[in-house]
């Protein structure tokens, strides 16, 4: 094994990542920069840099974004607590803003400590949140063979060109061609000569960093087939569809809780066997003395996604009931703690009457529990609600 390697990982010396995110997301409009928006209560960035930093052969990260977020981008690292990642400055096109990012390796002027240069440096951009390691591999292992590689995806649209008259001058054949998507992965010394001896027009104009590694270079980058998750978050529906995608990865998991009365428990496990073809469904039985220790180290977990369940049983003679207020405080409260950390927490309250069939019941709350967590409205997370 290499080092900056690991066992899942390529046998390159080193590999990093620039990501840049210095544009203002001016074909998605609205004051704040596309990669600033917030998606489910994080900024599509730090999905990006997540994605990148699960891969652990990948050793630096650099996000570069314009002078002005760069107090902004350090405080999502904070937040997140995003590691091996450096935010440098970036430059007025995407062109000049990865440059600036390379330059960390090569130059140490925008940084106090010296970042090692990579064999390899994978190009992502900070908008295409849902880059997975598979294809990061693929293009690594590609730009380490060729020298230089990038995802492609088939062209939706025929390309066409218009004529100065505004009209149809020819047509591309569409199977022939293909859209340029990211990552792209590059020797390091391939990709930052081309940087280093291009133009100021390619600089300012150019759009494809594969296209530099040929021009400068002579390299050309192997293409390879990536999945359609790739897409950049360009226009305002992008950014809606990223959220559901969001949506739907943290809705596909959930925990009950109750507590250890033999009652509670029987309907808790009712209502596992009710979800649990739907979803994933783990369920934790906790004596109140012991809740506060172990709720925090449960919602510490991976799971977004919890109820904690009470039952009331509405006989004729109790026809009327109250609810532990001191208690629903409690749940409350951790509600809003973890709230912050994209986790929604209901209280739900299983209320039967003994002569309704249970049953009937839980399956209502099933079907009110994936209703919550499938809307994941975050409004409604540390409400009681009722079935
Ligand atoms: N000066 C720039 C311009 C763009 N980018 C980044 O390059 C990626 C892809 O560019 P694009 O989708 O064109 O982003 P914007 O330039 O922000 O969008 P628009 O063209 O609509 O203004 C984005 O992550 C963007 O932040 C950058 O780092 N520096
Ligand atoms: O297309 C690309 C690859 O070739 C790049 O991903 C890049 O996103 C293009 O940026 P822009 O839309 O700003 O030109």
């Amino acid at each position: 094994m290499e080092p900056g390697g690991c066992d899942a990982g390529p046998t390159v010396k080193a590999v990093a990542a620039v990501l840049p995110a210095g544009g203002s997301g001016e074909r998605l409009g609205g004051a704040t920069p596309k990669q600033f928006c917030t998606v489910q209560g994080r900024p599509l960035v730090s999905y990006t840099v997540r994605a990148v930093e699960r891969v652990s052969w990948i050793s630096d990260i650099i996000v570069v974004v314009s002078p002005e977020n760069i107090e902004t981008m350090k405080s999502i690292i904070e937040k997140y607590g995003h590691k091996r990642v450096t935010v440098t400055e970036g430059g007025i096109t995407r062109h000049r803003s990865i440059f600036n990012g390379l330059k960390l390796f090569s130059e140490n002027k925008f940084s106090n400590h010296l970042l090692q240069k990579p064999e390899v440096v994978v190009i992502h951009d900070a908008v295409r949140p849902f880059v997975e390691e598979d294809i990061l591999l693929k293009v690594v292992m590609a730009a380490k063979e060729h020298g230089a590689a990038g995802a492609i995806r088939p062209l939706v649209s025929t390309v066409i060109a218009s004529a100065a008259d505004g009209c149809l001058d020819h047509s591309l054949e569409r199977t022939k061609y293909r859209a340029s998507e990211m990552p792209q992965a590059f020797l390091f010394d391939i990709i930052y000569q081309a940087y280093q001896q291009c133009t100021d027009y390619d600089l300012d104009y150019g759009t494809e960093c594969l296209h530099l590694a040929l021009k400068y270079c002579k390299t050309n980058a192997k293409l390879v087939e990536g999945t359609a998750d790739l897409w950049k978050v360009t226009y305002k529906r992008d950014l809606y569809a990223a959220e559901s995608i969001i949506k739907d990865s943290l809705s596909q998991q959930i925990c009950i809780i109750t507590d250890v009365k033999e009652a509670v428990v029987q309907v808790g496990f009712l209502l596992h066997e009710s979800l649990r073809s739907q979803i994933k469904v783990e369920t934790i039985s906790i004596s109140l003395s012991k809740r506060d220790n172990h709720l925090q180290n449960i919602f510490s977990g991976q799971c977004y996604n919890f109820v904690c369940i009470n039952v009331h049983l509405n006989t004729s003679e109790n026809a009327s009931f109250s609810i532990d207020l001191e208690e629903l405080t409690k749940m409350k409260k951790f509600a809003r703690e973890v709230k912050r950390k994209n986790i929604l927490v209901y209280g739900l309250l299983i209320q039967y009457k003994d002569y309704f069939p249970l049953q009937e019941t839980v399956n209502s709350a099933a079907a009110l529990t994936m209703a919550l967590i499938k809307d994941r409205n975050p409004e409604l997370t540390g409400q009681l609600v009722v079935a």
